[in-house]
């Protein structure tokens, strides 16, 4: 288990980017590391993989400290993308991978089959300068998983990849869970994480602020309430909590407070109801409310 607590990063001028921040990713889940721009993330995996250094906090792997030897069994997948340029991609792989300690002969297997998995087997022999961002970015995460690690730390890893790349990244991802392998990355795309996630941190301001299962944030969130009213009057809602969307002649009201029952009289006797039910957050709901 990979075990982060109490971890405090002041940056020199005065910035307090990381202001306590601890959660746990379990072997076999993958986690989802969630927050505004700024919010700290990156700090985190930079401390974790020992690119900085905190103020205070551990960080520690199966009960002891990270140390140099362990890091070199974790997959990283830092913010600032480091690829040589002129390199070819199977040759950079592999070249990875031996870094790692792994025979060539292992080395050019694994890279073999992350090509394939990654759809870069006919790009294997182009210099890296000379593929689009995104396939760039699939040789990066083939960097990281190369030598099968013993942990995953990805900062950002689906950030511009095409939809069939989400997905053929979600699946190795989700393979290398099932193995065992506790996986930590960072996103932005909160559906993505809800989807994917077994477990989800949201860091606001260098503090976590949530952390726990999709379901248990969703339990702890409580279930919104949403009606669809086509032909409504205007001003029905007025005085009930909640947002109220028009969307051409159908009214959405979505809340999580009030009488259900005073709701559901307004709503018949201001139009049709199409639509009456509890309905459970999302994690874009969840977040903002969160981080509010
Ligand atoms: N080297 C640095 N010197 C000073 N401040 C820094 C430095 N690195 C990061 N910061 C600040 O620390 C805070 C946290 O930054 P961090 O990069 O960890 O955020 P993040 O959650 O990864 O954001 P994003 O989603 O934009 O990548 C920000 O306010 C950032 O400006």
């Amino acid at each position: 288990m990979l075990e982060i607590t109490g971890l405090r990063k002041q940056f020199p001028g005065g910035k307090v980017a990381l202001d306590g921040v601890g959660f746990e990713v379990r072997p076999g889940e993958l986690y989802g590391f969630v927050g505004a721009n700024g919010a700290g993330k990156t700090t985190t995996m930079r401390i974790v993989m020992g690119v900085l250094l905190s103020d205070a906090g551990q960080v520690s792997w199966q009960g002891r400290p990270l140390d140099a030897d362990t890091r070199k069994r974790i997959g990283y997948m830092p913010e600032e993308r480091g690829l040589y340029q002129k390199m070819r991609v199977a040759e950079q792989i592999e070249y990875f991978g031996q870094l790692h300690g792994m025979s060539a002969a292992a080395a050019r297997t694994a890279t073999n089959d992350l090509l394939e998995r990654l759809t870069l087997t006919e790009r294997r022999n182009d210099a890296v300068e000379a593929l689009s961002l995104g396939n760039q970015q699939r040789v990066q995460l083939a960097v990281a998983l190369v030598h099968d690690p013993e942990l995953l730390i990805l900062d950002e890893p689906f950030s511009g990849l095409d939809p069939i790349a989400v997905e053929a990244l979600s699946t190795v991802l989700q393979e290398r869970a099932r193995g065992g392998v506790p996986v930590l990355f960072s996103s932005h795309q909160l559906e993505l994480v809800e989807r994917l996630c077994d477990a989800v941190g949201i860091i606001s301001a260098g503090r976590m602020v949530a952390t726990g299962s999709v379901e248990t944030l969703q339990a702890a969130a409580g279930r919104a309430l949403k009606v669809v009213v086509r032909g409504a009057e205007p001003g029905w809602a007025d005085g009930l909590p909640g947002e109220l969307a028009v969307q051409g002649d159908r009214h959405v009201l979505v809340t999580s407070g009030g009488d259900d029952q005073e709701i559901l009289r307004r709503a018949v006797k201001s139009g049709h109801v199409e639509h009456f039910g509890f309905e459970r957050a999302s994690l874009t709901e969840i977040f903002k409310e969160a981080v509010a």
